[in-house]
C-alpha cells in the first residue's frame, strides 16, 4: 500500500439473481466510502444493470464478471463490451481463473477482451495466477509474468493508466484454496511491479494498480492491504454478505486513515 488509493473489490461469481443483487446493493447505496479507498463489485450479468441503476450515484464501481470481444454478431450466449457499457457499468473481470480452467480463456483471448473494454470505455481488472503445479514447479513468476504482457500488448500508454491487474493463485481461490502467505504475496507482488513496469515504460509516470485476491477474509486482509507494493483486494466468499464487505471496507479505510496519519 502506498499513498495512492486502495482498492477493494468483490466478485459475487454465479450468485445473486436480480432480486437478491438489488438487495445487496441498497445495503451500499447509503455506505460512506473511507477516503482514498475505491470499490466495486461485479454481479452476475443477469444482475448487471439492475445493480448499476441502484449505485448509479454512489462512488461505489460495478463491472461484469466477462465480456466478448467483438461489438455484436453471431456470438450466442456473449455479452459484449458497448452491452456492460450500456448497463452503466464502468469495469469488468477479465481472465478470472474460473474462466480460464472452465470456459477456454487464454492468454490471447484476455488481450483481445482487454483491448475491446479499453475501446468503449470500461477499466478492465485483470486476473492472472499460477496454478498449484505451477507454484510446486517454481514457475510462478514465469507464468504472471508471461500472462500480464500478452494481457497488456498492444495497449496503448494512455490507455494502460486505466488498468488494474489482480493477482489470483489458483490454489488460493475458494473454499478448497489456502490464503498465500504475506511475504509470498510481497515477493511475487514486487516482482510484478518490475513486470508491469517493464510493459509501460522505465520513465512512464503511469502505475498501475495490483491487487490481491485468493481467500482473503476479516482475519487476513489488513496482512495484504499494508504490503508496499499490494494496492488492493479482491474478495470472494468473504464478501458475499454485504454487511461483511461494509465491514472489510471499514477495514481498509482505518489503514489507509492510520497510514495517513502516520
Ligand atoms: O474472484 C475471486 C475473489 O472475488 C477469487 O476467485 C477469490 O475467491 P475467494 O477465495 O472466495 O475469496
Amino acid at each position: 500500500m502506498d499513498q495512492k488509493s486502495v482498492w477493494i473489490g468483490t466478485n459475487w461469481k454465479m450468485n445473486k439473481g436480480p432480486a437478491e443483487a438489488i438487495a445487496a446493493a441498497r445495503a451500499f447505496s447509503n455506505f460512506h466510502l473511507p477516503e482514498g479507498v475505491r470499490c466495486f463489485l461485479t454481479p452476475p450479468a443477469t444482475s448487471l444493470r439492475d445493480v448499476c441503476s441502484v449505485l448509479q450515484d454512489t462512488p461505489v464501481m460495478v463491472g461484469a464478471q466477462n465480456m466478448f470481444w467483438e461489438d455484436s454478431g453471431a456470438w450466442t450466449g456473449e455479452i459484449s463490451a458497448p452491452m456492460v457499457a450500456e448497463c452503466g457499468a464502468s469495469t469488468v473481470l477479465l481472465g478470472h481463473s474460473e474462466r480460464r480452467q472452465h470456459f477456454g480463456e487464454t492468454d490471447w483471448t484476455v488481450n483481445r477482451k482487454v483491448r475491446a473494454a479499453l475501446r468503449h470505455g470500461l477499466r478492465p481488472l485483470i486476473c492472472i495466477g499460477d496454478t498449484a503445479d505451477e507454484f510446486e514447479f517454481g514457475v510462478s513468476q514465469e507464468t504472471l509474468a508471461r500472462q500480464t504482457k500478452i494481457a497488456l500488448h498492444g495497449v496503448s500508454q494512455e490507455d494502460l493508466g486505466r488498468v488494474v491487474v489482480i493477482y489470483e493463485p489458483v490454489w488460493a481461490i475458494g473454499s478448497a484454496g489456502r490464503p498465500a502467505e504475506a511475504p509470498f504475496v510481497s515477493e511475487i507482488h514486487t516482482k510484478l511491479r518490475g513486470v508491469v513496469q517493464g510493459v509501460v515504460g522505465r520513465n512512464s509516470s503511469v502505475r498501475i494498480p495490483l491487487l490481491y485476491g485468493g481467500s482473503v477474509s476479516q482475519a487476513n486482509i489488513c496482512d495484504y492491504v499494508a504490503l508496499p507494493d499490494v494496492d488492493g483486494v479482491l474478495v470472494g466468499r468473504a464478501g458475499w454478505d454485504p454487511a461483511d464487505f461494509i465491514k472489510l471496507v471499514s477495514r481498509v479505510g482505518e489503514l489507509v486513515s492510520s497510514k495517513v496519519a502516520a
